[in-house]
């Protein structure tokens, strides 16, 4: 077993937590398949990722991991369109995001990033409802079922308490509550996450990734904490150095080897015994043995 629970609530019957909206539920968007084909990404003379294959299931919840400045951030922007391939494409059921109008991209992709400031003299409701602007047109009023997913969202973050709050004066977590929040309330195909658990202490790291799990929405989520990535999602890809050098289910990527080799650790790797799911305990300070390389299941399947 390498995944968590896919319909089970995060905290079932709780109220205001992730899976307890507070309104009835309306169907999501279907979930969308997204493939990255032969991406290659520059600024200027810079090169910061080179020839990524990716695929993302309808449905699949689908983690990005890698040291610092392995090109995550890049990845995800470009799947957003927020930057420019250099080469390659991103395809979202079967369509060239460049061409889709911005418009349609945005009803059916939601990204939920580092975003530094911004929206500070907003109430959190009023972030939230931004998420609706794509669905409507140029000065439609506020509707009854924007107030509603609006509520709703803040309802599965947990955050209905914040609802009046100024969003320039919430603490880092809270904030990060509300974007997810935000990006809910935009009813997407597909979330794209950069560290969606910056910030949460960890009830709300589990809420926020077990909600993900919970969703019929395809993700694709860059996570530092490999624990975590290991049981939330399907699969994971390994990004260094801009190049992705593993992907698989978490079980057959989370290694010694690859620690050892990607990032320079030292750990042992174990199965836990009631999640199933593969549990990394750092050994600080013990040599590194890459002798294991990448593992044996940590192959790049989808590598043409
Ligand atoms: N606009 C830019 N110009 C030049 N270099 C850039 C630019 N954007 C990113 N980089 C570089 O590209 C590399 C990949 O950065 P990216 O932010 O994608 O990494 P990341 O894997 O998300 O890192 P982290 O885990 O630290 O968030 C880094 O070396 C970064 O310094």
């Amino acid at each position: 077993m390498t995944t968590g629970p896919r319909s089970a609530p995060a905290t079932p019957g709780a109220p205001d937590t992730p899976g307890a909206p507070d309104t009835p539920d309306t169907p999501d968007a279907p979930a969308a398949g997204l493939d990255v084909e032969a991406l290659t990404v520059h600024a200027g003379a810079r090169r910061l990722v080179h020839d990524l294959h990716l695929t993302v299931a309808p449905g699949e919840v689908v983690g990005l991991v890698g040291p610092n400045g392995s090109g995550k951030s890049t990845l995800l922007r470009t799947v957003y369109r927020a930057l420019r391939p250099t080469a390659g494409r991103i395809v979202l059921d079967g369509r060239d995001t460049a061409r889709l109008p911005a418009r349609t991209l945005a009803r059916t992709m939601a990204a939920v990033v580092q975003e530094p400031g911004g929206d500070f003299d907003l109430t959190v409701r009023e972030v939230v409802a931004m998420g609706r602007t794509p669905h409507k047109r140029l000065l439609d009023a506020e509707g009854a079922e924007d107030v509603r997913l609006v509520a709703q969202a803040l309802a599965r973050v947990g955050a209905r308490d914040l609802a009046d709050r100024p969003y320039g004066r919430l603490s880092g977590g809270e904030r990060q509550r509300v974007l997810i929040a935000r990006a809910l309330a935009q009813r997407p195909a597909l979330l794209v996450l950069d560290e969606p658990t910056n910030h949460l202490d960890v009830r709300h790291q589990l809420d926020v990734l077990g909600l993900l799990r919970e969703l019929p929405v395809t993700a694709l989520v860059a996570l530092h904490d490999l624990n975590l990535a290991g049981y939330f999602c399907d699969r994971l890809y390994v990004l260094r150095r801009g190049a992705l050098v593993a992907a698989g289910p978490p079980a057959e990527v989370v290694t010694p080897g690859l620690l050892a080799e990607v990032y320079g650790v030292a750990a042992v790797v174990a199965e836990h015994p009631e999640t199933g799911a593969p549990q990394v305990t750092y050994l600080p300070g013990r040599p590194v043995d890459a002798a294991g390389g990448l593992g044996s299941g940590a192959q790049l399947p989808d590598q043409r």
